[in-house]
């Protein structure tokens, strides 16, 4: 039987995820629990000074470094301890500094772009996409990255419309259909996180009794 099983939490910027795996998080039991987010595997941009960094696109898979994601998620598999980066998105870089992952029964693993690389969805055993509408997620995402991002409203919609809404119609949205569960307008649907909870407790049931 696997020690752990993932659990994978798509969607575009805004649309709840981080709120879905918050939710679902707190059904669990704390010590079998563990979240990985893929903004933690944006790629170090130490050798780029703060104003070529603000110009990235965020967006798109390139930024990430899932290479480092996918080593790190196979080794929370085989039962080893990871240091997963700290991700500054203020500075828009990564922090010097790492934080020490436990394996744990159940992984959640969240981020915009998780079901586009194959290699990734691969090592899912739940595929969940959150959609929900873009008037309602640039709204969310405007009041969250003044309020905790140190942004402005300006720069805001700038990145909105120049790299988020083309990344997230290129390859957000058509990765919808790898996802076994989708959360219409996400956060709080506590039916589907609830159907997903049992899925999760089953396993940890069959855990527990194969041990
Ligand atoms: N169902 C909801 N109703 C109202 N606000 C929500 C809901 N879901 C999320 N939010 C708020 O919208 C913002 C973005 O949600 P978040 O879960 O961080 O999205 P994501 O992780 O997909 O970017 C947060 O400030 C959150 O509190
Ligand atoms: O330095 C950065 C890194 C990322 N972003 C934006 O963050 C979102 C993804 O985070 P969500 O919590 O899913 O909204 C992505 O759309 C990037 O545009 C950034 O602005 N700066």
């Amino acid at each position: 039987m696997k020690n752990s099983i993932i659990i994978g939490i798509a969607g575009g910027s805004g649309s709840g995820k981080s709120t879905v795996t918050d939710e679902l998080k707190n059904l669990i039991e704390e010590d079998k629990v563990t979240i990985i987010e893929q903004d933690s595997y944006y790629k170090d941009q130490s050798s780029l000074p703060y104003e070529q960094r603000v110009k990235t696109n965020y967006d798109h898979p390139f930024a990430f470094d899932n290479e480092l994601l996918i080593k790190h998620l196979k080794m929370l598999k085989n039962n080893e301890p990871i240091e997963k980066p700290i991700y500054d998105f203020e500075k828009h870089n990564r922090k010097e500094e790492t934080k020490l992952i436990i394996p744990k029964e159940v992984i959640i693993l969240e981020g915009i772009l998780i079901l586009t690389e194959e290699e990734i969805r691969n090592l899912l055993d739940i595929k969940v996409f959150v959609d929900t509408d873009s008037d309602v997620r640039i709204i969310r995402r405007i009041l969250r990255d003044i309020k905790e991002r140190g942004r402005s409203l300006e720069s805001v919609i700038l990145q909105y419309m120049s790299t988020v809404r083309p990344a997230h119609l290129q390859f957000v949205e058509p990765s919808k259909k790898y996802a076994d569960v989708i959360i219409p307008e996400g956060g709080y649907n506590k039916v589907a996180i609830d159907l997903i909870n049992t899925k999760v407790q089953a396993f940890l049931k069959e855990k527990e009794n194969n041990n």
